[in-house]
């Protein structure tokens, strides 16, 4: 998957930087509510917010919210992510442009860095989404990101033209 793009305005955020270039576990008021967010582009932006039970979010709700926030120039992906234990995670999604997916393979990893960042996880998670767990690994030694999961037939279909 590449490796992990932390430096803020090319994120892109407007949120300050707090660790070197990165924002980590900063603050962003979302119509009034305070919220702790870890900034991390995978070539796309993405928002990961720790700490809820993610069954009980509403996401409809509050993913707009974090998509369209002025502190994201370029709107933004957002995971919010419950911590099992330090190598598993359970996340939901709400894709810029898109809304709620079954899965998302940018965010999964941008999920993991973010999570090594806060020190919640190792590098090596596991992470489930609604459609099915990724492997996700942020090795050290080179900073890629590396995903392992099933491919599998979801569907078949014809179109004539
Ligand atoms: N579905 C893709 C990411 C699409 C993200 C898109 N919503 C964006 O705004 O960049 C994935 O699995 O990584």
């Amino acid at each position: 998957m590449g490796e992990p793009i932390l430096k803020a305005a090319d994120v892109p955020t407007g949120l300050p930087a707090n660790k070197q270039e990165a924002v980590v576990k900063s603050e962003l008021d979302v119509d009034g509510v305070t919220w702790n967010v870890t900034c991390v582009s995978m070539g796309n932006p993405h928002c990961v917010t720790f700490g809820l039970l993610v069954d009980e979010l509403n996401l409809a709700e509050i993913g707009p919210k974090f998509e369209h926030h002025v502190m994201f120039p370029a709107r933004t992906n957002t995971e919010f992510v419950q911590v099992c234990s330090p190598s598993h995670l359970k996340m939901r999604v709400w894709e810029r442009g898109a809304g709620a997916t079954l899965a998302c393979g940018t965010g999964a990893c941008a999920t993991v860095v973010a999570a090594v960042l806060e020190g919640r996880a190792g590098r090596k998670c596991t992470v489930d989404l609604p459609g099915g767990p990724l492997e996700i690994e942020w090795r050290e030694e080179n900073n890629h990101i590396y995903m392992t999961g099933p491919a599998e037939v979801v569907f078949y279909g014809s179109v004539a033209l």
